[in-house]
């Protein structure tokens, strides 16, 4: 797990050996000691150079290991001893040096980084801080801000910024381990006491206080509740004001509480659940390591509205050459100027040119013959997709992919209307599309494995999270979000306000409310879906109770904000009062509270008072609900995509791991009891009836979410 070999006569290389990111686990851990021992105690050795295998310096400390008992070599004291020996110790950087990585970096005496190389502690981002020195080293290194900066971030930065920062001696284009090595030849007699990062004392600025003060007033406003950003500044605070070695004790204390939190459990989930959900499989068996994707070269967007625009910016972002076509004049220049507008302010901060070159605009649908892929992105309406879908098959050379951005309807529709059903799916984004990490690549009854294939692999390239998810209203996403809204206009009905639910769910985490987001996402959206799926509007009988549909409960509040024109923030007024059309600022509206006071009257409500606890429990758990539901159905592949979903898509707060991990940590049994519960009283809200999957899991003990798509293989295969 480490190599040791003695050249040119007086250095001894230690390369790590742990594919793919030479992570420091046990046996790594191991081999240092070993190695570093050895060069200590050989009296040919001069100088040490430690490196890792196949260009990657190191990962960081194994984040598996952290499931379990930590064995083998503590970290800390292996890292004391390489900073205290009497040899300098030259680090070797290439590719990476990430978290534990950095940490024993910083312990070497010298640094050298290849060009490419990326630099980080990035533990906050798992829940941890950096508890083998690096709170205590760093900011001894680079000061307070910097340090405070990065460790509370967990920003990776390239090897030109650390060597800025200081944080590295020198950067080189060529093998960084052979100018390593140069480099320990130089330095083999010069005295270590200076180079000891541990030994230096920090260089705090005048106002520590106010930096350290704002900087936690900052990071409590980010951290929507996560406990490790708040600790990584307290142990900066440590290094600024305590002896290194009260410093480290104050370093070990913090990752102790940490370490066994449920927020680093949900972090560390949450890294693994990224990496599963790349390796997506349809039920054909047809997966991501046996199916090639196509090279998109040329691509196509119709519609330059909001989503439009944002896709053609990732897309050409991405380097691909995009025709952007809209048929109504005024909108083609509005979109036109919006996306060359964002582009070049994108290039800016770059600090190179916008690729404007890749970029042409069109009113007309003939220009997109020779694209490689189409991305459909006009108004959620299904006659006008159909309608662009039958020209799009006309027009386009015989194996060009179509897509839809469609957020919800039917993709097998779409695809019928070409000759070349294979050859559709959807590539869902979320607004604004050029910002949001976001992708479900939905795939129809017919969508082939290289269309798949092709879909998922572009919107890596246009650095998107991507999920493969089925074909169903709302696919995953919106699917979940369904119940957990009608949820929130339920509890209005009964007695609770806009600001009490969003206050209870801006406390749980989400960036916004549900009525907050509604007003940022404009009340019409909803309005039109429901209008389609005939809950609402003139294709509702005047016999229909208001409050009922085919035998279940129905909300029609947010039906009549609408009516009123009340259409969200771009109407000046929707759940909230802005300020003026446009406005950001959601202020609490009398006007809303009077209307439902008179419709809780009209049909004969009384309002009751309505805790948080009532709040969360029938907002989330109706989600989490439709979520085992998607999973039973096969919509979602397994837990990690439904909580990738939810944490990219819809803010859901990455500590608390998405909506099923957090079913895990609440307890399956109680989400079933609470649904039980809720749907006694409510027994005319299907979506409050626990689903089978649901039921299934807690009869089989709760099996931690690490193991449900097993179970639910096993669960399909026994129907
Ligand atoms: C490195 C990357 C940037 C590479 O990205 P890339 O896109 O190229 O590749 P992938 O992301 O797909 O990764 C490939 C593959 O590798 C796996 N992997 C990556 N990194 C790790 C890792 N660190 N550990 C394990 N596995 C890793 C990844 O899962 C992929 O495999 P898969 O099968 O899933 O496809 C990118 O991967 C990346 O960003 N990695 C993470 C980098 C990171 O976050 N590093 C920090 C790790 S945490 C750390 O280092 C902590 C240190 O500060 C040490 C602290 C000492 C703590 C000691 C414990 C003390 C306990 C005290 C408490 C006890 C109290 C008590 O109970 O008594």
């Amino acid at each position: 797990m480490a190599r040791y070999a003695h050249i040119k006569d007086s250095v001894a290389l230690i390369t790590l050996t742990n594919p793919p990111v030479n992570a420091l686990s046990a046996a790594v851990r191991h081999g240092i000691t070993e190695s570093v021992t050895r060069a200590l105690r050989d009296p040919t050795v001069k100088a040490v150079v430690l490196c890792g295998e196949n260009g990657k310096f190191c990962g960081g400390a194994d984040i598996r290991e952290f499931a379990g008992p930590m064995t083998g070599p503590a970290f800390v004291p292996m890292l004391d001893d390489i900073e205290a020996g009497d040899k300098p110790v030259v680090a070797a950087i290439e590719g990476m040096a990430l978290g534990g990585g950095l940490e024993l970096a910083l312990c070497c005496h010298y640094r050298i980084a290849h060009s490419k190389a990326r630099l980080g502690l990035p533990e906050v981002t798992l829940g941890l801080l950096p508890a083998a020195g690096g709170t205590q080293r760093l900011p001894r290194l680079i000061g307070i801000p910097a340090s405070l900066e990065l460790i509370t971030t967990g920003r990776h930065i390239s090897a030109q910024e650390a060597l800025k920062l200081g944080i590295v001696d020198q950067v080189t284009d060529k093998n960084a381990c052979e100018v390593a090595v140069e480099f320990a030849q130089r330095v083999m007699d010069k005295p270590l006491e200076s180079r000891r990062v541990s030994q230096q004392t920090v260089q705090c600025p005048p106002d520590l206080e106010a930096l350290l003060e704002n900087t936690m007033v900052q990071v409590k406003k980010r951290a929507r509740g996560a406990i490790a950003p708040v600790a990584c500044v307290k142990a900066v605070r440590a290094a600024a004001t305590l002896p290194y070695k009260q410093g480290m004790e104050r370093e070990r204390d913090m990752m102790g509480t940490l370490f066994n939190s449920g927020q680093a459990r949900a972090l560390q989930y949450f890294f693994f659940a990224q990496r599963a959900v790349g390796k997506w499989s349809l039920p054909s068996g047809a997966c991501w390591n046996n199916t090639k994707p196509k090279p998109v070269h040329r691509a196509a967007v119709i519609g330059l509205g909001t989503m439009g625009r944002g896709i053609t910016v990732s897309l050409v972002a991405a380097g691909v050459s995009v025709v952007a076509v809209e048929v109504g004049e005024k909108q083609l220049q509005a979109g036109k100027q919006m996306v060359m507008a964002i582009l070049e302010r994108q290039a800016q901060k770059k600090g190179v040119a916008a690729p404007l070159d890749l970029l042409r605009f069109s009113n007309n649908l003939k220009d997109i013959g020779g694209v490689d892929l189409v991305i459909e992105a006009v108004f959620e309406d299904m006659a006008l997709k159909k309608q662009i879908f039958k020209e799009l098959s006309s027009v386009c050379k015989i194996d060009t992919l179509l897509c839809t951005n469609t957020s919800g309807l039917d993709i097998d529709v779409l695809a019928s209307i070409t000759g070349r059903p294979q050859q559709v799916v959807g590539m869902h984004f979320f607004a604004p599309a050029h910002m949001m990490k976001l992708l479900e690549v939905v795939h129809g009854r017919h969508s082939s494995p290289e269309a798949v294939a092709t879909a998922m692999s572009l919107g890596k390239k246009m650095g998107k999270v991507s999920v493969a998810v089925g074909n169903c209203p709302g696919f995953v996403g919106n699917r979940m979000l369904m119940p957990y809204v009608e949820q929130a206009n339920f509890l209005l009905e009964e007695g609770a306000t806009p600001e009490q639910v969003d206050q209870a769910l801006e406390e749980f985490g989400f960036a916004m409310g549900v009525f907050r987001m509604s007003d940022l996402s404009g009340l019409d959206v909803g309005w039109r879906v429901r209008k389609e799926a005939g809950l609402t509007g003139p294709s509702v009988a005047a016999t229909e109770s208001p409050r009922k549909r085919q035998g279940r409960r129905y909300g029609p509040i947010a039906d009549l904000i609408c009516e009123q024109g009340r259409l969200g923030q771009k109407t000046g007024c929707g759940w909230y009062l802005y300020d003026r059309p446009g406005g950001r600022e959601a202020k609490p509206d009398p006007w809303i509270r009077r209307f439902l006071e008179e419709y809780r009257t009209k049909h004969g409500l009384k309002a009751r008072a309505i805790d948080k606890q009532e709040i969360l429990d029938r907002c989330l758990f109706s989600l989490i609900n439709e979520g085992f539901r998607a999973l039973e159905d096969g919509i979602a592949a397994g837990p990690e995509d439904v909580d990738v979903i939810y944490v990219f898509g819809y803010s859901w707060p990455r500590h608390m791991g998405g909506p099923m991990f957090y079913a895990g940590m609440v307890g399956l049994a109680r989400v079933l009891e609470r649904l039980e519960h809720y749907h006694q009283a409510h027994p005319d809200v299907p979506s409050l009836q626990p689903s089978t999957l649901l039921r299934r899991l807690v009869a089989s003990g709760s099996p931690p979410v690490q193991q449900w798509r097993g179970f639910i293989k096993r669960m399909r295969s026994q129907l």
